[in-house]
This record gives structure tokens, C-alpha cells and sequence, in this order.
């Protein structure tokens, strides 16, 4: 479905600054009905790598062909009909704020020219798919951030695409609401084998809903594969850092938990603050040991919390889905 081979893009030096190769001979077979998910620190090129798919950047070398098409070599009104298999929803939601929900769903069908009869029976169609049939009429302002990226899914799916783009669609909402998106988005990949594509800084997205995965680092794909393959054996020290981050336990580093204690490595510290913000729940120091042996610097920490929450937050420091997706 998707082919990207041997990617390069350099953006032109600013001012005096030197010229930044973003993407660096970067390939990627990502297959029809696949949920492929794409993690990497901040600027290793995965929104930059998200552009070329959708046609919004052209490589400075290589390919990108999306559905059978060359899209790093078409222009004007073939781009533009190759654009609109492509869906793509975003961070921010991006939506038309002077626009009420159903005429920002209707968008995508008005630019594609379709009837005004065919126009109001899809976005009745999707405003049900997404659950919001009764807030046709609101304003995205009156919208709560899941409700918004819910206007965003249905009109990324307005004219039927064959790939949908997810650039940090979850990233600005809180767990509960992030769950109930990749559900939704879920439910749409069974219903429809749509090919997903999603970006992402988050490992548990990718754990919860992909089937592959990619990571990159310094505009390159360290590693690719299969997701439960690379939650078991991350290879390359950025995925290992990654996993890490998620479960804190891998498989040369286990959680001691004991109750509500759990023994953890100095450099784990760091993640907890992650999980305590995910689950509202807190990490007591209680007891550590430094020495100059590394791999012996042990803290012991105790969570604190509500009960179901601080059970949650355990069952993630040893490594178990708990999206809910
Ligand atoms: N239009 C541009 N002009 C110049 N440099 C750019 C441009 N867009 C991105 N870059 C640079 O390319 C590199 C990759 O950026 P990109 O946004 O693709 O990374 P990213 O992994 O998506 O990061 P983030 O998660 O922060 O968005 C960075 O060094 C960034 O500064």
C-alpha cells in the first residue's frame, strides 16, 4: 500500500544555518489494512516523513507511492484527487472554527465537488460513526478536545480514503479520552481495512492499537517490525529506551513489586513521572542505595493513590496493556 524507498529531504539552510537533511535514506513498506505505528524523539523526522505521504513535501531523493500511486511525482489536480484517498488528522485538530461540526465534516465533500443531497447523507452517516449525531449543529469551541478529534476522524473519512494519518492524534488528550480515540479508530480499521498510519512520541498508542511499527532517530528508521517482536527484543538503544520508558521491566531489567513497592533502577526514575501524571497516583522514595557498581543502584519506591488507580499504574510498570483499547 505504501512504499517509500530510499527517502531523502533536505530542507534549504535558513539564514546562515546549515542545510538539515530531515529524512536521511529512509525506506518503509507499510502494507493494506496494517495499523503502522511511527515513534521517534522530537525532530527525527516523522512529521517530515508524514508530509511526503500525503504530498505536502516532495523528496529531494527517492520515492514515496501511495494506493499504487507515485505521490512524490504528482501535481495539481492529479495530487489533489490522490489527496483526497489520503485522510489525516492532527494534533490540534485543525478544525474550521467559524464552521458548525457538520459543514466542517461537509468540507472534504464540498472540495470534491459531490451533490448537496450526497454531501448531507454522508456526514449524517459519519456523524453517527463517530457518536455525534447530536452535536451536528455545535460549534468546534463547544467541544470537548475527544469531541473535536471525533469531527476530525469523520471528516478525515469523508471522501472514503484508503490511508488515514494520524500526526500525534492523541497526544493532547488526557488517557481516558486518548483510549476511547484508538477505540474508535480501531472499530473504523475493522469495519473498513483502512490502512493507518499513525506518528507518534507515545508508546503505549503504538502498543495498543498497531500491528507494526518503525522508529526513528535522526531521520532514519533504526528499526522496523513486527510491534510484539520489537516490545520483546527492541534491538536498537533508542527502542530499548522507548520500552523501557513504557513498562519500566523488560526482559534484562525487571520490576521488583512487592504490594504497593516497587524496586526500580536509578535511571527508571524518570518515567515514573510519566506514569504517576497517566494514572494520578504518587512515588514515595523510600529507600535507595548508591554505589559504584551502576546496576546495583536500586530505589525503592511505594505508590500511593486510588485504589483501582494505583493497581492500574502497577500493572503498567509491569508491562501489561491498560488503554482499555
Ligand atoms: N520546513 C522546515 N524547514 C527547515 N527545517 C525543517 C522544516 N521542517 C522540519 N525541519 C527540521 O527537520 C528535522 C525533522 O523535523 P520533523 O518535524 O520532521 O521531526 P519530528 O520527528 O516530527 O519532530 P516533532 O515531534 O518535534 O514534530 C528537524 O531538525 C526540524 O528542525
Amino acid at each position: 500500500m505504501i512504499h517509500i524507498k530510499e527517502v531523502t529531504k533536505i530542507y534549504p539552510s535558513q539564514k546562515k544555518q546549515q542545510e538539515v537533511a530531515a529524512l536521511n535514506g529512509v525506506s518503509l513498506e507499510i502494507e493494506q489494512g496494517d495499523i503502522f505505528g511511527i515513534v521517534g524523539h522530537s525532530g527525527a523526522g516523522k512529521s517530515t516523513l508524514l508530509r511526503l505521504l500525503n504530498g505536502l513535501e516532495t523528496p529531494s531523493a527517492g520515492s514515496v507511492m501511495v494506493d499504487g500511486k507515485e505521490i512524490s511525482r504528482l501535481k495539481n489536480k492529479e495530487l489533489r484527487q490522490a489527496r483526497q484517498k489520503i485522510g489525516m488528522i492532527f494534533q490540534h485538530f485543525h478544525l474550521l472554527w467559524s464552521r458548525t461540526v457538520r459543514e466542517n465534516i461537509a468540507f472534504p465533500l464540498e472540495v470534491a465537488g459531490k451533490p448537496k443531497r450526497e454531501r448531507e447523507e454522508k456526514v449524517d452517516q459519519l456523524l453517527e460513526r463517530v457518536g455525534l449525531t447530536e452535536r451536528g449543529d455545535a460549534y468546534p469551541s463547544q467541544l470537548s478536545g475527544g469531541q473535536k478529534q471525533r469531527v476530525g476522524i469523520a471528516r478525515a473519512l469523508a471522501n472514503d480514503p484508503a490511508v488515514l494519518l494520524c500526526d500525534e492524534a492523541t497526544s493532547a488528550l488526557d488517557p481516558e479520552t486518548t483510549a476511547s480515540i484508538l477505540r474508535l479508530l480501531k472499530e473504523i480499521h475493522r469495519e473498513t481495512g483502512i490502512t493507518l498510519v499513525l506518528i507518534t512520541h507515545e508508546m503505549s498508542v503504538v502498543r495498543a492499537i498497531c500491528n507494526k511499527m518503525a522508529v526513528m532517530e535522526s531521520g532514519k528508521v533504526v528499526e522496523t517490525g513486527d510491534v510484539n517482536m520489537i516490545f520483546r527484543h527492541p534491538k536498537h538503544p533508542v527502542t530499548q529506551q522507548f520500552v523501557k520508558e513504557l513498562t519500566l521491566s523488560s526482559g534484562s531489567n525487571p520490576v521488583k513489586t512487592d504490594g504497593n513497592s516497587l524496586k526500580i533502577g536509578l535511571d527508571q526514575l524518570p518515567a515514573l513521572q510519566k506514569i504517576a501524571r497517566s494514572y494520578s497516583v504518587s512515588f514515595h522514595v523510600i529507600d535507595g542505595e548508591i554505589g559504584a557498581d551502576s546496576e546495583k543502584n536500586k530505589v525503592t519506591v511505594r505508590i500511593t493513590g486510588e485504589e483501582q488507580q494505583v493497581d492500574k499504574a502497577i500493572r503498567h510498570v509491569n508491562g501489561e496493556v491498560i488503554t482499555g483499547v
